[in-house]
């Protein structure tokens, strides 16, 4: 079954077009990263699929019902750019204060905590943490809720590469155990983590396609390479 899909959507910012009709599915338990520059239209569509973005036209079904969609909000995770935990607790505080709306304990609140790379600095408060830290403290905050539906924007942003790749593994953990993922990233290299991939570029899909067939199809075993080569073939520019 499909946990997403997504029909014909078209987002207008401040009267701009920035999602100009896009179209796809990903099914359950698929790992998938959006990559596009800045600007291409990634926080827009991770918006759109939790219901948060008014939209033109179109239509997104999140596991079965219309994203933002009442019934969704505890089968849903969303983490932002903008870390969203309270700095006047600590890490550990705030992972709990989730699990228990969650429904969920405190063992499992110190279990995401250290999913994220944080045990050692469970007992610090948010405000004395770093920029990074922050971030996975937002995403042990969500972890907490064992949710079906994960939607990452840029997650791995600030993280040394150690982080990076640990949380990567994560997340190809939790797909294979039935969590559907949607990691956005600007960042080509992470792209060969990904089962699937959703190239964005001006608020349109260059290509829906996997770490293999982008580079077969532009023609470079190295991600940015194959993905320039796409950029340029899609404007009519030579190699
Ligand atoms: N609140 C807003 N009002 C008007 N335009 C906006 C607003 N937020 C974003 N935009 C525009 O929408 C387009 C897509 O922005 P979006 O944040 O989705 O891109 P992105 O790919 O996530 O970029 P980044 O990687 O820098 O986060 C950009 O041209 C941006 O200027």
């Amino acid at each position: 079954m499909d946990a997403v899909v997504v029909r014909d959507l078209v987002v207008e910012r401040g009267r701009r077009g920035v999602l100009h009709g896009l179209g796809f599915a990903i099914p359950t338990g698929q790992l998938t990263g959006l990559l596009g520059p800045s600007g291409s239209g990634k926080s827009t569509l991770m918006r759109a699929l939790v219901g948060v973005q008014r939209v033109r036209s179109g239509e997104v079904t999140v596991l079965g019902e219309p994203a933002g969609s009442p019934g969704l909000r505890r089968r849903v995770g969303y983490v932002t750019q903008a870390p969203s935990v309270y700095g006047d607790l600590t890490v550990r505080e705030n992972v709990r204060y989730f699990a228990a709306l969650y429904g969920r304990g405190a063992r499992e609140a110190d279990a995401a905590v250290a999913d994220v790379g944080l045990a050692e600095a469970a007992h610090q408060l948010v405000d004395d943490l770093s920029g990074g830290q922050r971030g996975r403290a937002s995403l042990a905050c969500a972890l907490v809720g064992e949710p079906e539906l994960l939607v990452l924007d840029e997650p791995t942003v600030g993280l040394d590469p150690v982080l990076r790749a640990e949380l990567w593994a994560r997340f190809a953990a939790l797909a294979a155990a039935g969590t559907t993922l949607v990691v956005s990233s600007h960042v080509m290299d992470e792209a060969r983590r990904c089962d699937r991939l959703l190239l964005l570029r001006d608020g349109d899909l260059l290509a829906d396609t996997t770490p293999a067939r982008l580079r077969a199809d532009g023609g470079s075993p190295d991600l940015e390479e194959a993905f320039l080569a796409l950029v340029r073939a899609s404007a009519g520019v030579p190699a």
